[in-house]
């Protein structure tokens, strides 16, 4: 496991943006994260198509704006990825973090604790199989 690694996350517009009628300038593939500024005009020529545009790549670039969309990130997902390899790091014994980073109302908490009702059940049922799986490897341990 890479020691640092960084994810972004897009979270689905509030209803203040929707009212708004906000556009979503974030694009993620794979691991790119790009953001447009729609007030550069598109396609005026190669430089201005570049500067309209800009790509960054993460480890992670988690698209949850949409869950119909097929390109839809869960909070299941998001935990697989970063935090069930910090949980067996600890379990190991080395020292281990998390934290979110972003604008106030940008989804950090919900990224930590996800949904109380749905959503934290996923996240324990992983969490109760990581136990499972490190006691059963402990006790196999024992039983040499
Ligand atoms: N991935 C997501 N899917 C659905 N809703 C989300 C998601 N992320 C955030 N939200 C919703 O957006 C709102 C703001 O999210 P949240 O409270 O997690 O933001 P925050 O970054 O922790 O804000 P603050 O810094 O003010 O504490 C909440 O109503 C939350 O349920």
């Amino acid at each position: 496991m890479a020691s640092v690694r960084v994810a972004v996350r897009v979270r689905p517009m509030n209803r203040r943006e929707k009212d708004l009628t906000a556009k979503c300038i974030i694009k993620m593939d794979a691991t790119k994260t790009s953001i447009t500024n729609l007030k550069i005009p598109d396609g005026i020529g190669a430089d201005s198509t570049r500067d309209r545009t800009k790509t960054f790549t993460y480890d992670f670039s988690y698209d949850s704006t949409d869950c119909k969309s097929s390109s839809f990130v869960s909070q299941e997902k998001v935990f697989k990825d970063l935090g069930s390899d910090v949980l067996r790091a600890a379990f190991e014994g080395y020292n281990a973090c998390v934290f979110a980073y972003g604008q106030t109302g940008s989804g950090k908490s919900y990224t930590m604790m996800g949904n109380p009702v749905r959503q934290n059940t996923t996240k324990w049922t992983v969490f109760d199989t990581l136990i499972q799986k490190d006691s059963s490897q402990r006790d196999q341990r024992l039983s040499y």
